[in-house]
Formats: C-alpha cells, structure tokens, sequence
C-alpha cells in the first residue's frame, strides 16, 4: 500500500516546506483542493519541479468540463488528477481522456457520492485509474463517524482503490487489511508537531 500525503495549506511557501520535510516517506504528494483553489495551478508546478521523483497529485474536485480542467492540471506537471464520482460520466470519460493524451492518471472522489461500491465499479470502467473511498472534513467533523463504513465499501468494491477520511496512526492498519492501494493521510501529518516523523511513522506501520 502506497501512501499519501494530503496538503491541505494555503501557500505554496507552505506546501513547499511541508513536501520537504515528508517527501522520504510518502509515495503520493497531493495538492489539496483549497491550496489549489488559493495557490493555483503554479503550485503543482512548483512541487513537481521540487520532487519530480514523486508522484504529483492535482485535487480539482472537478465536476464539470472533465478534459479542460485535467488537462490544465496536467501541463502544470499533475501526475493524477482527481474528478468527482458526482460528475456526470461524460466528466469523467472527458478526464480520462486528458489523462490517456498525458500518459497520466485520473482518480475518481466518490466524496458525497450514495452508492460507492456500484459508482466505483463504473469509474473503473469509465477509465479511472483508481477510486477514492472518502469521506471530506465536514463528514468527520460529525459526531460518530468512523472510517468502517469506507472500509467495506472499498473491499466489497473489487477495483484499485484509496482511502481518505482522517487516516492516522490509529487507522492505516485497517486501511492495509481492507485491501486499499492507497492510504491518504491530511491532517495527520501537516497538523502534527513533527509532520517528518508523522509520515515517517505512518509509513513504517504499513507492511
Ligand atoms: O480531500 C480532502 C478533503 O476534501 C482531504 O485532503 C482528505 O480528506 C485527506 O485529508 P484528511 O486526512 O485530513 O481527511
């Protein structure tokens, strides 16, 4: 299981210090939604050219004009661009196709989504690389969540699947035997004391 990190920052100065301190340890460094939509698109580019060694994840979140956006995304340096399930599949095909052009990526955020078991069967088959069992900031901040519900989702979905909903070192074991091939981790390491030992213990709890 691959991880990665989630930068959910604002500046690109931010994101910059946070992918240097964590790099070693993670396989994925996404561009969080919010630090895109503050930073822009110069703020892929700044962290593919800081660690063109890793995988480079763009969040749009995109839920229209699948191609346009992907394809923006993709010349900023994006490795994977994420696309939300909610979109229409000609969204989703739109994406997929920037991503073939690139000979890049696109994941599938089923954030939101009601059915995620039968809407990942059809991003798959849409294209995704991926798909993406997640549950967003204002899901976990309701009382009694937990990731269970994600977790079964993903194993009894049957395709290449992450996990997002406030990993932590009390979680990604769980992640691991629901068989994701992905476990995304945010908060739990940029808001850390030590994001660099955060990482580093997240990474050495996968097997
Ligand atoms: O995409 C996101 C929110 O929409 C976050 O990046 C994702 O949920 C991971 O962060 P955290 O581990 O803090 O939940």
């Amino acid at each position: 299981m691959k991880l990665q990190v989630a930068m959910d920052l604002l500046t690109v100065e931010d994101a910059l210090e946070l992918a240097g301190k964590v790099a070693e340890y993670v396989d994925i460094i996404e561009l969080g939604t919010p630090l895109i939509k503050a930073a822009g698109l110069g703020a892929v580019t700044a962290v593919k050219a800081a660690h063109p060694d890793k995988t480079v994840f763009a969040d749009m979140k995109t839920m229209d004009a699948g191609e346009l956006e992907a394809d923006i995304a993709f010349k900023a340096g994006a490795d994977l661009v994420s696309v939300l399930g909610s979109a229409d599949d000609s969204t989703i095909a739109g994406a997929v196709k920037a991503a073939k052009a690139h000979n890049k990526g696109i994941v599938v955020d089923l954030i939101g989504v009601p059915n995620k078991v039968a809407r990942a069967k059809e991003a798959r088959a849409l294209g995704a690389t991926f798909v993406e069992f997640h549950a967003g900031l204002d899901e976990q901040a309701q009382p009694g969540f937990d990731l269970s519900g994600l977790l079964s989702a993903g194993e009894e979905a049957r395709v290449p699947f992450s996990v997002a909903g406030g990993v932590n070192l009390s979680t990604i074991e769980a992640v691991q035997r629901a068989g994701a091939d992905v476990a995304v981790a945010g908060g739990s390491i940029y808001g850390a004391a030590d994001p660099a030992l955060a990482a580093k213990e997240l990474k050495a709890a996968i097997i």
